[in-house]
């Protein structure tokens, strides 16, 4: 069990409502939760109990209705779009199912772009990030020619490059056959011994079992 020293992410009371002509759905209703430096925390429940809204809000790529969000001690929730961004780019790393590579620029440029962003353009060797995930000489590859697999681990590599507080990640391992979910859990695992935080929305058994905690959802709710 990680110690959790430092909070690196938390909300509070988080609140979304979609309505689509005169159906209101509550995707969350008053979700609050706390991931510490080193901790992996796991999310699960059912389709549709919420969890994708929960990750977009604390990536501030949504904004909730009700509640805030913190990463790192600085609110992004409830921010301009402009402050959430340089919050996004200095303190997190996302992962998510749709895939974080920009399609006309190779894997290499991904990561270089991605360290720009942050601030740390030579913080780490884009080589060095790709060697860690087992993609050493496919630094020059774009999307289109990475097979799933691949994909999901130059993601990780991307999501990992800007050295975040906190790795936010949707179904990391959802397509990968077992050696290389076992590369990608490995290389989640080290980053949290390393004090990042990592929150990550999964169905897997396998993830669950690397998280030090895991929080159910149900109904927009925190059930267990
Ligand atoms: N853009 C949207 N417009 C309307 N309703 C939405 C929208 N996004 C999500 N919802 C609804 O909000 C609820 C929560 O959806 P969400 O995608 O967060 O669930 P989930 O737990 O991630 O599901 P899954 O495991 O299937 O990905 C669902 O009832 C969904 O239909």
């Amino acid at each position: 069990m990680a110690v959790i020293s430092t909070e690196v992410l938390r909300c509070d009371d988080l609140y979304r409502f979609f309505r689509a002509g005169d159906e209101e759905t509550l995707a969350l209703r008053g979700v609050s939760l706390r991931v510490g430096r080193g901790e992996t925390v796991a999310v699960a429940g059912p389709s549709g109990s919420g969890k994708s809204t929960l990750l977009s809000c604390l990536a501030g790529l949504d904004e909730p209705a009700g509640g805030a969000v913190t990463i790192g001690g600085e609110q992004i929730s409830h921010r301009p779009e402009s402050r959430r961004a340089r919050i996004r780019s200095r303190r997190l790393g996302i992962l998510l199912q749709s895939g974080n590579l920009l399609a006309h620029l190779n894997v290499r440029d991904n990561i270089r772009l991605a360290q720009a962003a942050a601030g740390r353009p030579s913080e780490q060797a884009p080589e060095e990030l790709l060697d860690q995930v087992g993609l050493s000489g496919r630094a020059r590859a774009v999307a289109t020619e990475l097979s799933g697999g691949e994909l999901a681990r130059a993601g990780l590599a991307v999501a990992l490059s800007n050295k975040p507080d906190v790795l936010l990640a949707d179904e990391p391992t959802g397509e990968l056959d077992g050696a290389t979910e076992q590369i990608v859990l490995d290389l989640i695992r080290t980053r949290a011994e390393f004090g990042q935080g990592v929150l990550v929305v999964t169905h897997s058994a396998v993830v669950m079992r690397i998280a030090d905690r895991v929080i159910r959802l149900q109904d927009g709710r925190i059930v267990g």
